[in-house]
C-alpha cells in the first residue's frame, strides 16, 4: 500500500456545545505533528477520538485517514492505532516477552516464532535478552522502552503519544525522544504527539499545532 501518512479532515470535538478542537492537517509518514495547549484544551480528547475511546460526553465529527483508510469509520479494534501514555502500563502478571507476544498480530503463528519476533523487537529498543524479566524489576526507562517495543510489534498504522516522556528524568527523556522518533521515521509511521513540553516538540522536529489558546 502506498504510504500517504495521516490526514485529519475537519476533525472537530466539542463538549457541551463548545468546540475544543477543530483541525485539518496532514502528517507525512515518519513525521510528527505536535499538539500543544493548556490543560483542559482537548488534547487527550483528540487522541481518544482517533483511538476510538472518546467519552460519550463529547461530540465529534470529521475524518481521520491513514494511508487512505478512514480509521474514524472503523470500530476501535480495527483501527490499528498504537498509543503510548505517560505510564508504560505493562501487564504485571506477564513477563516482558509475554507483554510483547500479547500485542503481536495473530498472523505471527506458533510460540517459537512469536518469541523470535518479541526478542527481535526488544533488541530494537536496546533490551536484548530481557524477555524473561518481570516488568516490576525494570527501571522506569526500561519499562518505557518495553512499552515502545510492544506498541511497535502490534503493527500500528500510526502512533498516538500522550505525554509519553513526562515521567522520565531529563536524561532518559532525551534518550526516549530520540528512540521513539527514530523508530517512527524508520517504520514510516505518522505520529501525533500531545505534550506540554516545548523540548518534546523541538525534538520531534515537525509541525506544531496549538489549541485552546
Ligand atoms: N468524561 C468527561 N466528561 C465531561 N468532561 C470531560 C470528560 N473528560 C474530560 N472532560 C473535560 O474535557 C475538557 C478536555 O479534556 P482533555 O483531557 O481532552 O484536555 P487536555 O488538553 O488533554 O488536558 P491535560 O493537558 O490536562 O491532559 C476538559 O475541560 C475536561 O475537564
Amino acid at each position: 500500500m502506498t504510504k500517504e501518512g495521516l490526514f485529519l479532515d475537519g476533525v472537530t470535538i466539542a463538549l457541551e456545545g463548545r468546540v475544543l478542537v477543530s483541525l485539518t492537517c496532514r502528517v507525512a509518514p515518519g513525521e510528527v505533528l505536535t499538539v500543544m495547549g493548556p490543560s483542559g484544551a482537548g488534547k487527550s480528547s483528540l487522541l481518544a477520538y482517533l483511538g476510538g475511546f472518546l467519552e460519550p460526553a463529547f461530540t465529534a465529527r470529521g475524518r481521520a485517514l491513514v494511508d487512505g483508510v478512514e480509521i474514524t469509520a472503523l470500530p476501535a479494534e480495527e483501527r490499528h492505532v498504537g498509543i503510548l501514555f505517560q505510564d508504560p502500563l505493562l501487564f504485571p502478571h506477564m513477563s516482558v516477552a509475554g507483554n510483547l507476544m500479547f500485542a503481536l498480530p495473530e498472523s505471527v503463528k506458533g510460540r517459537a516464532e512469536r518469541m523470535r519476533h518479541a526478542e527481535a523487537a526488544l533488541a530494537g529498543v536496546e533490551m536484548a535478552g530481557m524477555g524473561d524479566r518481570d516488568p516490576a524489576t525494570l527501571s522506569g526507562g526500561q519499562k518505557a522502552r518495553v512499552a515502545l517495543a510492544r506498541v511497535l510489534v502490534s503493527e500500528p498504522r500510526m502512533l498516538l503519544l500522550d505525554e509519553p516522556f513526562s515521567k522520565l528524568d531529563m536524561e532518559l527523556r532525551q534518550q526516549m525522544r530520540m528512540l521513539v522518533f527514530s523508530k517512527a521515521r524508520e517504520s514510516g509511521l505518522p505520529v501525533l504527539l500531545v505534550t506540554h513540553d516545548e523540548a518534546d516538540a523541538k525534538a520531534a522536529g515537525g509541525e506544531i499545532v496549538r489549541i485552546g489558546e
